[in-house]
C-alpha cells in the first residue's frame, strides 16, 4: 500500500546555517575588574571560604573578581568582599573567598547596604542584586546586540509570518533570535489572561518584561503581539534601554486582514460569537512613531521575505549586528 510522504515541515526547509565570523572566544575581553564562573581546582563548583579557580569550559579569561556569595548558591559571583590574585590571560586565576560575617545559619549578614534596599510595587524590603557578568559581556560573546523587534497590527496582519521569517533569516545569517508569540505566550506564562482590556494590558506588560529579559541577555527578541493599545506599548519601550525596542507596524488594512482570516475568528466575531475582538468591537491603536511600517504597496503586500529584509536592514545600519 502506497502511503504519502509526511509534509516537510518549516523547520526541514531551512537551508543550512550560514557561517558567520564567531565572536572571538579565545579570551573574552571582560572590563577591568572581570568576571567569572568560580570552580575548585578539582573543577567542582567553588566553596565559601575556600581558594578557589576561576575556570570557564574552553574560555580562557581574563583577571577575576571571585567572592563567591553563598545567597547565589549556583558558583557565580557577585561583588563583595574578598581576597583576589589576578592572574594572566592564560592561567587560572585564584581567589580567596570570606563571608566572615554570616550568620550562624548560614544566611549573608555582609555587605548588604540598606540604603539600596527598596519597594517596588508590592515587593518590599528589596535589594537589586548586580551580577558581575553583565549585558555588554553577553553581547561580545554573541557578537550581536540585544534588542526587542515588537511587531504589532490586527489578527491577520502578518506579525507572525514577519516574526517567523524574520527569525529564520537571522538564525541563517548566524544570529541569536528568540521569538515571543503573543498566541504561544496564552498558551503558557499568560494562560490566566483573557482578551478583556485589563488582561490585554496585563498581556503586553509581561511579554515586554520578558522581551526586556532576552535583550538584556544579548538576544534579538521578537516579540509578535498585537498590542492593541499605544499606552502600553510606549510602557514597553520605557522599560527597555534607549533605542533597544524597535516597534515594527504591520500597517494592513482591516478589510485584508478580515479576508485572509486564517483561524476564521473575523467570522466569528461578525457573527455575534466572539465578544471584544480587535478591529471589530474593541480598538486597535495604530502607532504614532514606530520605527518601520510595513504596508502594502500597490495594493500587493511584500512577501515574508521581503518584510524580514527590510526589518534585518534596519539592524545592520543601525549597528544590530555587530559589538
Ligand atoms: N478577542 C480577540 N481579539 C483579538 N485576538 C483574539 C481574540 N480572541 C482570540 N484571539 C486570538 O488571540 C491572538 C491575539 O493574542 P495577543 O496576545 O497577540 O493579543 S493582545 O496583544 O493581548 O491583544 C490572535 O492571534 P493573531 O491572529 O496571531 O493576532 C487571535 O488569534
Ligand atoms: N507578506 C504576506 N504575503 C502574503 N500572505 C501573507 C503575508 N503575511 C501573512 N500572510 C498570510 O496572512 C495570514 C495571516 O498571517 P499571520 O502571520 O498569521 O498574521 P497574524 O500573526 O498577524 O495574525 C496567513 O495566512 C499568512 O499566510
Amino acid at each position: 500500500m502506497l502511503t504519502a510522504a509526511p509534509a516537510p515541515s518549516l523547520r526541514d526547509s531551512l537551508p543550512p546555517l550560514a557561517v558567520r565570523p564567531p565572536a572571538p572566544r579565545s579570551v573574552l575581553p571582560g572590563p577591568a575588574e572581570s568576571r567569572v564562573v568560580v570552580g575548585a581546582q578539582d573543577g567542582s563548583e567553588g566553596r565559601r571560604g575556600s581558594l578557589c579557580w576561576a575556570v570557564r569550559p574552553r574560555v580562557v579569561l581574563r583577571p577575576v573578581m571571585a567572592v563567591g556569595d553563598p545567597r547565589a548558591g549556583n558558583g557565580y559571583v557577585g561583588p563583595g568582599e574578598g581576597a583576589v590574585r589576578l592572574g594572566s590571560e592564560a592561567a587560572p586565576v585564584m581567589a580567596e573567598c570570606h563571608f566572615p560575617t554570616d550568620d550562624a545559619s548560614g544566611n549573608a549578614t555582609s555587605g548588604v547596604d540598606h540604603r539600596r534596599v527598596s519597594t517596588v510595587g508590592r515587593s518590599t524590603n528589596i535589594l537589586w542584586q548586580e551580577c558581575p557578568v553583565g549585558k555588554l559581556e553577553r553581547q561580545k560573546m554573541l557578537g550581536q546586540k540585544g534588542c526587542v523587534i515588537w511587531i504589532t497590527g490586527l489578527s491577520g496582519s502578518g506579525k507572525s509570518t514577519m516574526a517567523c521569517a524574520l527569525s529564520r533569516e537571522l538564525y541563517c545569517r548566524g544570529y541569536l533570535t528568540y521569538l515571543l508569540d503573543g498566541d504561544n505566550v496564552r498558551h503558557g506564562l499568560n494562560k490566566d489572561l483573557s482578551f478583556k482590556p485589563e488582561d490585554r494590558v496585563e498581556n503586553i506588560r509581561r511579554i515586554g518584561e520578558v522581551a526586556k529579559l532576552f535583550a538584556d541577555a544579548g538576544i534579538i527578541c521578537i516579540a509578535s503581539l498585537i498590542s492593541p493599545y499605544r499606552r502600553d506599548r510606549d510602557g514597553c519601550r520605557a522599560l527597555l534601554p534607549e533605542a533597544t525596542f524597535i516597534e515594527v507596524f504591520m500597517d494592513m488594512p482591516l478589510e485584508l486582514c478580515e479576508a485572509r482570516d486564517p483561524k476564521g475568528l473575523y467570522k466569528l466575531a461578525r457573527a455575534g460569537k466572539i465578544k471584544g475582538f480587535t478591529g471589530i468591537d474593541d480598538p486597535y491603536e495604530a502607532p504614532l512613531n514606530s520605527e518601520m511600517v510595513i504596508r502594502q504597496k500597490d495594493g500587493v503586500c511584500p512577501s515574508p521575505a521581503a518584510m524580514a529584509e527590510q526589518v534585518i536592514l534596519y539592524l545592520e545600519v543601525n549597528g544590530y549586528l555587530q559589538v
